[in-house]
């Protein structure tokens, strides 16, 4: 499981998301906050990431997933729900990448916590896969904590 705190740099790095969905543009949005290249592997796309395309904010491939589509990618986002998309990327992802694996953790290397952060601190929180509302419930109380002791 996942065992390894870490801060990373996404700036510049190429992340690919698998699933154009719900999920996918949430993480999506993290990846573009953190200044990553983004490119999108999905037969259909939310409307949100439909903007996306059309500003040049992220790169969409229609297409379903294909091991080329994963090759030189820093970070690969796991996001369709797709089995068969699932099984590429755990037969073809190197051991190397990064691998988030949103639908399925169990085929990720790397998980993405509920997050604050400002210029001053950054702070992560994780329930170890167990329980991703109440990381996102004890990120809120540690919001409200942090405002009322500014
Ligand atoms: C924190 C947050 C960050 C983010 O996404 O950016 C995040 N999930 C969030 C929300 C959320 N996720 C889910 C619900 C529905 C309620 C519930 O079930 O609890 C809600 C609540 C909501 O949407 O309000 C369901 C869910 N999540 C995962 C699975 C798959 C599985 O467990 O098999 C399923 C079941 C799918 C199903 O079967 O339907 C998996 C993961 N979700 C993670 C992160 C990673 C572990 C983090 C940790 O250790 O705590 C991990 C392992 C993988 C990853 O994505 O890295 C974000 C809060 C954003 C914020 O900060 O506001
Ligand atoms: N990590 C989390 O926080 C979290 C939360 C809720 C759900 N989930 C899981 O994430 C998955 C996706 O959820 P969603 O709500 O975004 O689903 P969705 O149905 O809205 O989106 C699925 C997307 O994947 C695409 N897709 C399907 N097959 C594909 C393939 N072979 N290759 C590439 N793209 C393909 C579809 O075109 C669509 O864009 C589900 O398995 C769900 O259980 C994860």
């Amino acid at each position: 499981m996942f065992n390894f705190p870490v801060f990373l740099t996404l700036e510049n790095k190429d992340a690919v998301v698998i699933g154009g969905g719900k999920i996918a543009a949430r993480k999506i949005h993290k990846l573009h906050a953190a200044a990553a290249n983004i490119t999108v592997i999905a037969p259909d796309l939310h409307a949100d990431l439909k903007e996306m395309v059309q500003s040049g904010e992220i790169i969409w491939i229609n297409d379903t997933c294909k091991p080329e589509h994963i090759a030189s990618a820093f970070m690969i986002v796991s996001a369709s729900g797709n089995k068969q998309a699932q099984e590429i990327i755990q037969q073809s992802a190197a051991s190397h990448q990064l691998i988030n694996g949103a639908d399925n953790p169990s085929i990720g290397n790397v998980a993405l916590p509920a997050s604050i952060e400002n210029d001053d601190y950054h702070i992560a929180v994780s329930t170890r896969g167990k329980s991703p509302a109440k990381a996102k419930q004890l990120k809120h109380r540690l919001m409200d904590w942090l405002n009322d002791n500014r």
